[in-house]
């Protein structure tokens, strides 16, 4: 397990940790003024963090709480430490998964944030060496209800804490996920800081909630790849599905890398793509020079709005060759295209969002992890909305046929999550296909 002065030095050194120099707006400065501090956990944590029930039942296998979330409401929730230890801060979100914690804990767009798994049973799988979506966690902290004592599954080869010790990543358990899931969906998204530090007060950690902001910073920077690299691994022939014409087929993608999940990559290379992956601040004329049939614009974390130089990229390549956006990529060509993108109140994250694709008129329970969306009243002329979200109506897919582009808000390759999307791959090979003729 890592120290706790380790965890607490790598942690404030990451980018994630403060971003005052960087930050361009702030949501908060002119809202919050006073916060009383108010203790969540009380039916199960004394103040001073032993477990004393309605019942009596004193004999519960956490005996002390040594962690502590504190909401920028002011809210204070008592909880167990594993993984790291220290003092993090981000913004909460919760995933509504009931599989699939290590595709999210590696899943890049999640940079900056606490996820909150609404499942209340993690870690019954522990970690294993195949399910990893990038090189590493990039998210903020982990919180759960009851995580589990014991691990079973074939492929397992560490616990999850363990795991998250290593990456140094905190995690909290023992917290009332449900509580603070409802307090999210009244509230929307909430910053907070996860501390396992006895000798900051609660008002210090408040203090840092608010000092700190996620809206208006650069967080593809921190995640996206250093050089580009070819990418050339098929989903395993034990895991795939699709048997489409398209495979077999070859054509060349150029894949900027704003975070990207490597079964994005995978499910594109299953369809018969050669990859390129580049990084975020890859020139366009350099990607066109690669002479692609397509290019992907990737998901990734953080405010589609405060990454021009990325919006500007995009604007260089459309029109020029078919592009494919996913989530971070479908609201940067939203942007392109002249639109504007708005921070959703708690956004969609988790395996089963029904969305609609108009054009098939058919539902598709979809992947989702984003908290920015695509305003379709912005958009100009031309450019269909292609698939909504039942749950609110929001856009959730964008096509500009004249200019072969299509993108969507949420995750066809899944990982975790249902294969209902996946066709959409089948759709970009057909793009690109039709511009060849
Ligand atoms: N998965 C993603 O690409 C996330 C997109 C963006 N960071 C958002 O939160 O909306």
């Amino acid at each position: 397990m890592a120290t706790r002065a380790a965890a607490t030095s790598l942690l404030s050194n990451s980018p994630f940790f403060s971003s005052s120099s960087r930050r361009t707006t702030s949501r908060n400065e002119s809202t919050v003024k006073c916060f009383t501090i108010v203790r969540c956990s009380a039916s199960l944590s004394t103040s001073n963090g032993s477990i004393d029930t309605p019942l009596g039942v004193k004999d519960r296998p956490w005996k002390i709480a040594d962690a502590r979330l504190v909401l920028e409401d002011g809210s204070v929730w008592n909880a167990k430490s594993f993984g790291a230890t220290g003092t993090q801060v981000g913004e909460v979100v919760f995933n509504t998964s009931l599989t699939g914690y290590q595709e999210i804990l590696t899943d890049p767009s999640y940079a900056g944030q606490f996820v909150l798994m609404t499942n209340p049973h993690i870690g019954n799988t522990g970690i294993n060496l195949d399910d990893e979506e990038s090189q590493q966690c990039f998210l903020g902290g982990l919180v759960v209800r009851s995580l589990s004592p014991s691990t079973s599954n074939w492929r397992c080869t560490e616990p999850l804490s363990d795991y998250l010790a290593k990456r140094n990543i905190m995690g909290i358990y023992d917290v009332d996920t449900r509580a603070i899931t409802r307090r999210l969906r009244q509230e929307g998204s909430l910053k907070g800081v996860l501390s396992t530090d006895g000798s900051k007060t609660d008002k210090d950690l408040l203090d840092m909630s608010h000092n700190w902001d996620i809206v208006g910073v650069d967080l593809i920077s921190g995640v996206t790849c250093n050089a580009p690299y070819e990418w050339v691994d098929k989903t395993g022939s034990e895991w795939e599905f699709n048997t489409s014409d398209s495979v077999g087929k070859r054509f060349h993608v150029v894949a900027y890398d704003f975070g990207i999940k490597h079964n994005i990559l995978r499910r594109l290379t299953s369809a018969g793509c050669k990859i390129t992956v580049v990084p975020s601040t890859w020139k366009a004329s350099e990607a066109l020079k690669l002479n692609p049939d397509g290019v992907l614009f990737s998901n990734g974390p953080g405010d589609p709005s405060a990454v021009p130089y990325a919006v500007e990229t995009v604007k260089e390549i459309i029109g020029k060759v078919p592009v494919f956006g996913i989530c971070m990529g479908h609201q940067l060509i939203g942007q392109a295209l002249g639109g504007k993108t708005f921070k959703m109140k708690f956004g969609h994250h988790g395996g089963n969002h029904p969305v609609r694709d108009i054009r098939k008129n058919r539902v598709e329970i979809s992947a989702q992890n984003h908290n920015y969306a695509v305003d379709p009243e912005s958009l100009p002329e031309g450019v269909q909305v292609t698939h909504i979200n039942l749950n609110d109506d929001s856009c959730a897919g964008l096509a500009f046929p004249a200019l072969n582009i299509m993108s969507l808000q949420y995750h066809p390759e899944a990982s975790p999550g249902p294969h209902d999307s996946d066709s959409v791959f089948g759709e970009f090979i057909t793009l690109m296909e039709q511009a060849k003729l």
